[in-house]
């Protein structure tokens, strides 16, 4: 589904201010949650008797994170990992920095990583190496997006939720600079946007 600008907010739901600068909606509200739903089914199934540690990566996944765990029907425990490589730029530096560490080991611990989104794949790459390193008993990756034109370094993930056109996305968590985490759905902004 793709919306225009002129789509009627009652349509779009809460902006928080930002309606001016989103040039397309390409994910309402309704349909991620709809996705997170069918997603935490899945792992749910496959994890039965399992008990999951689900491993955000900040700030991007906190959102997803939270949606997520609730909509998991199993026991579960969070860690949080901060990592960077966008600062404020539309496209990955290709250097990934640790801004904050898990708190805990995860040896023998079956590890769910939650991405926000998969873009070069860099990001996940190396930190699914950085992960596999500390031996947990598994370790999967479970991301709400992949970019399948922007990849540039294929990375084993379990779960996708959505496959998008390579264009550069905010809202759910996903920011540009900085702004738009807090939006509800995900969607492009103004070409004008970039250049203030
Ligand atoms: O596949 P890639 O090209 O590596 O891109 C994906 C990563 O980029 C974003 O994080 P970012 O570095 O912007 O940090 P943030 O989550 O704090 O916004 C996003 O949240 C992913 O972690
Ligand atoms: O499309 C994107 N939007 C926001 N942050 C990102 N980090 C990687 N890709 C993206
Ligand atoms: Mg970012």
């Amino acid at each position: 589904m793709s919306e225009t600008a002129s789509t009627p907010a009652a349509v779009l739901g809460p902006d928080h201010g930002y309606g001016p600068d989103i040039d397309h909606v390409l994910l309402s509200e309704e349909q991620i949650q709809a996705k997170i739903t069918e997603l935490a089914e899945q792992v749910a199934r496959d994890y039965e008797g399992r008990e999951v540690l689900l491993v955000g990566v900040l700030k991007g996944a906190v959102l997803f994170m939270s949606d997520f765990a609730r909509a998991l029907r199993l026991p579960t425990q969070m860690e949080f990992m901060a990592v960077s490589s966008y600062g404020s730029s539309t496209s990955s530096s290709g250097v990934v920095r640790i801004l904050k560490d898990l708190d805990r080991d995860i040896s023998d611990r079956h590890v769910l990583v939650l991405e926000d989104i998969i873009d070069s794949g860099l990001t996940l790459s190396w930190l699914l190496k950085n992960l596999g390193g500390r031996r947990p008993a598994s370790l999967e990756v479970c991301a709400l997006l992949r970019k399948p034109d922007a990849i540039k370094v294929e990375v084993p993930v379990r779960y996708v939720g959505f496959d998008i056109p390579n264009e550069f996305v905010v809202g759910y968590g996903l920011d540009y600079a900085e702004r738009y985490r807090d939006l509800p759905y995900i969607g492009t902004l103004k070409p004008e946007v970039y250049e203030k």
